[in-house]
């Protein structure tokens, strides 16, 4: 580490003031900023660390900054704390045309005037900086690189910035390890290096392990440790991958059958789910406890179809979903929930060369609060987000592929009770209300940020109110299948 690292900037309003014309205008622009179509009215600091010292050839800073937002009120609502961002900002003089798509701007006044700022994840030398903090357990100010040392990490590394398009930054060092840096970051344990740590001490192999994570501690010394920001991990690199979401679509524009495929990630869904639930803590659901999740289901039906006047016609019909499920735990039926991915779809899924599946990115719904997202739920949620995925997919096949959906979903449903000896087709009523939530969530997705894909959950929509879809009828069941116990262990009756 080099002699530079050292200083912490407790307090720099002077930075920051510099800088907050620029970022106005930028963060805004940047895929991974949460708060789309609020004006940022200002921002503040919640760290600055100086990396490299400013005025050289290349300054670096690593800020925590606070995005203010004119949120238009709602009456009753809990006011919403400011969104932090996590930015690694580079200064030079001017920037070679090789970053050119990095820069932020130009700086009028302030400690940095007459310099040219830029996203430095797009730059060799800070991200060789950053991995070069983790291999050798760097901690700078607040900021702790803490490693898995049964790992190796060899220096010099190439990287080279993930440019597709991310919630997140992700930067690939020489096809050995990926970094992703949060954007969006909340204080507490982060599922994302909870989940991966926690299934890599269970032998889970269908995850990469975490080799080295970046905290930021700024709590006063003695407070808890989960009261640290998670602000990266780095894994190893899956070499020669293709996301699920890719690989769905090529097999569709061949005509080409994806079901071995399909089942293959289902054995790999329910690998991971029973290591999640031998490792980490398990709650059976009572009527209570499936009250309020129906409730909360309801409730997102409600804002939904405020929001999406075409939702409207099918509230009625996708209500009795959610109605249906409360009735039988009122009857008495019981499910055991575990912690689970919590934002499952192709695009979370990688295949090797070799075949072999990978789940990746744990974070669950990053819209979602870190406590909810860290909560057990019914395994079922994670399949009825994949089932949707597998619906989507076939949506985008030109020409269509009839059945193909259909196919994939009874063989993902069949793989998956393979390893875990529940089949989630027995359980028809869970399902239909997990794949109902799903969609009516992806109706509100697809109505914010991709407008023609709003038939996509809309189709799927008209057939989960008419009670459709997810019926043992509506997906065949493949040879496999026999093999499911007569009586699955879901949902279940209390004892007397
Ligand atoms: N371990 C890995 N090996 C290979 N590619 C990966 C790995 N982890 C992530 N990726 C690639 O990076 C992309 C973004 O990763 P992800 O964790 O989903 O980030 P985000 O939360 O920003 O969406 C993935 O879609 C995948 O293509
Ligand atoms: O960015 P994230 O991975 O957190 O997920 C969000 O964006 C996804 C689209 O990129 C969206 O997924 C929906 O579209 C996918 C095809 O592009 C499809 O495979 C998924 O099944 C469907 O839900 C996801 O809902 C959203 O949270």
């Amino acid at each position: 580490m080099s002699k530079a690292v050292t200083r912490t900037l407790t307090t720099s309003p002077g930075l920051l003031a510099s800088l907050d014309p620029l970022l106005r205008e930028w963060l805004p622009r940047q895929r991974w900023f949460a708060g789309k179509g609020r004006p940022v009215t200002g921002f503040s600091l919640v760290a600055a660390t100086e990396l490299l010292p400013p005025g050289g050839k290349l300054g670096l800073y690593h800020l925590l900054v606070r995005a203010h937002q004119a949120i238009a009120p709602v009456p009753g609502a809990p006011e919403q704390p400011a969104d932090c961002y996590q930015l690694l900002i580079g200064e030079r003089e001017a920037l070679p045309p090789r970053l050119a798509p990095a820069l932020i701007g130009h700086v009028a006044d302030g400690p940095l005037a007459g310099r040219t700022v830029y996203d430095a994840l797009y730059d060799t030398r800070p991200t060789e900086l950053l991995l070069e903090a983790l291999r050798t357990g760097a901690r700078i100010g607040g900021l702790r690189f803490e490693r898995d040392d049964s790992q190796e990490i060899r220096s010099g590394l190439v990287p080279r910035l993930v440019t597709s398009e991310q919630s997140n930054s992700s930067v690939i060092y020489g096809d050995t390890f990926i970094l992703k840096l949060l954007r969006r970051v909340v204080p507490g344990v982060n599922p994302d290096l909870e989940l991966p740590l926690a299934l890599a001490r269970e032998g889970c192999d269908r995850v990469p392990a975490p080799t080295a994570w970046i905290r930021a501690e700024l709590a006063p010394a003695g407070a808890p440790a989960d009261e640290a920001y998670v602000l990266g991990v780095l894994q190893p690199f899956v070499q020669g991958a293709a996301d699920g979401w890719e690989l769905a679509l090529r097999e569709l524009a061949k005509g080409e059958d994806f079901a071995s495929a399909a089942r293959a990630l289902g054995r790999a869904t329910a690998e991971v789910h029973t290591a999640l639930a031998r490792t980490l803590p398990t709650v059976t659901l009572g009527h209570t406890q499936v009250q309020q999740l129906v409730d909360g289901m309801v409730e997102r039906l409600d804002a939904a179809a405020q929001a999406v006047p075409a939702l409207r016609p099918y509230a009625p019909g996708l209500r009795s979903a959610f109605e249906a499920l409360a009735g039988l735990a009122a009857e008495g039926c019981t499910w055991t929930a575990q912690r689970i991915h919590g934002d499952l779809h192709l695009g979370q899924c990688l295949r090797s060369p070799g075949g072999q599946w990978w789940l990746i990115d744990f974070e669950g719904e990053p819209s979602k609060p870190l406590a909810e997202r860290r909560m057990p739920q019914p395994p079922v949620r994670d399949v009825a987000g994949m089932l949707r995925s597998f619906d989507y997919a076939a949506h985008s096949a030109d020409p269509s592929v009839p059945g193909w959906a259909d196919t994939c979903r009874a063989a993902y449903c069949s793989g998956y009770a393979q390893v875990s000896g529940a089949d989630p087709r027995t359980d028809p009523v869970l399902l239909r209300a997990y794949e109902t939530d799903k969609a009516i969530y992806e109706v509100v997705y697809e109505a914010r940020h991709r407008p023609d894909w709003l038939p996509v959950p809309l189709s799927a929509i008209s057939r989960l109110a008419a009670g459709a879809d997810t019926s043992p009828s509506a997906i065949p069941a493949t040879p496999s299948i026999s093999s499911i116990p007569s009586s699955p262990p879901s949902p279940r009756r209390p004892r007397p």
